[in-house]
């Protein structure tokens, strides 16, 4: 329900004023800038996943999950379209569900 909440407001966020919304400007910079700020977030999600510090990585996976609703907007995919790509899956165990791909 929160990342839901989230998603709309990166959604408005879109032609915002750049100069008022952190995510203005990171999607002002572009598809690719968005994609990078994601690859850093989620490399620092892991920093703290080896290291074991269970609040940091709290909240890196926090900054991890809000920059994949960025990258995600930047390129008109909606958290929907991902929620119904998981409701696919369900059911399906990951063994299987490699096996099947094409
Ligand atoms: N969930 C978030 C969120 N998580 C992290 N961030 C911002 O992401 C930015 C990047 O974090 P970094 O730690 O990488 O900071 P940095 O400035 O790049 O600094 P470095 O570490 O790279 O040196 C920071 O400015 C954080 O404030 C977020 N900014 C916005 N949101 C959500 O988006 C909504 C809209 O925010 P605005 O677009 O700012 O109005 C908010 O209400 C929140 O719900």
């Amino acid at each position: 329900m929160t990342l839901r909440r989230t998603a709309k407001a990166v959604e408005a966020r879109k032609g915002a004023d750049p100069s008022t919304s952190w995510t203005a400007e990171l999607l002002s910079r572009g598809p690719e800038r968005c994609a990078e700020k994601f690859g850093e977030e989620a490399i620092e999600a892991i920093v703290e996943a080896v290291r074991g510090d269970r609040d940091a990585l709290v909240r890196e996976a926090a900054d991890v999950l809000y920059h994949l609703l960025v990258m995600l907007a930047a390129r008109d995919v909606t958290l929907a379209e991902v929620e119904a790509e998981l409701a696919r899956r369900a059911g399906t165990s990951g063994i299987e569900e490699k096996a099947g791909r094409g």
